[in-house]
């Protein structure tokens, strides 16, 4: 696994999304890991308690759509630069957007407990990346995600 995160990768001007933005004062600062040589990229978080809702003592989910965008929006980014063969450092990354994201929601998530959020890419181009997605608790899949992300032009 790469000791840096995706996210510390970003340039400053990228470093202020509430999910995963280093510097946002009160964002959630998820950090995602390539994994499997460049083939899969990991975060793990455990969701503050405030966001529970719907089914009692479960996750949001909202929160969890949100969790899915901020950690696929880095892999794709992750996954872009594995493509072109380099290597992760700062400010060597490319910035994607989230086009197109669907969430299958399983079974409830449940607070207090650390999740597992793996990207697995499924098509990487110049412009764009797709990218497969799942949330787990320990063994178990609770939702999964597909996602279309493009570079970003500015
Ligand atoms: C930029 C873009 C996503 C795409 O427009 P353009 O640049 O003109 O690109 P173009 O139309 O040329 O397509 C290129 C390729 O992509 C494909 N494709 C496109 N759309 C879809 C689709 N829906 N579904 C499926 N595929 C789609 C399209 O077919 C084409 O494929 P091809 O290469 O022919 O095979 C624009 O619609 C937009 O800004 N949307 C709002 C995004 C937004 O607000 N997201 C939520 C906030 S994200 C956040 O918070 C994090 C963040 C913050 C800050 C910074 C970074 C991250």
């Amino acid at each position: 696994m790469n000791e840096l995160s995706i996210q510390e990768c970003y340039a400053a001007r990228f470093s202020h999304c509430f999910g995963c933005g280093q510097s946002h004062p009160t964002g959630l600062h998820l950090r995602s890991y390539l994994v499997d040589n460049g083939q899969a990229a990991i975060c793990h978080t455990t969701p503050p308690d405030e966001y529970t809702g719907g089914v009692p003592d479960n996750l949001y989910g909202g929160f969890i759509a949100s969790l899915f965008d901020c950690h696929g929006t880095a892999s794709a980014a992750g996954f872009y630069l594995v493509s072109k063969g380099k290597p992760l450092a700062p400010d060597t990354l490319e910035r994607f957007i989230t086009a197109h994201l669907e969430v299958d929601f399983l079974s409830p998530t449940p607070m207090g407990q650390e999740l597992t959020l793996k990207a697995t890419p499924i098509e990487v181009t110049d412009r764009k990346a797709i990218l497969e997605m799942t949330l787990s608790v320990g063994e178990r899949t609770t939702a999964r995600a597909k996602m279309v992300a493009v570079k970003c032009k500015f």
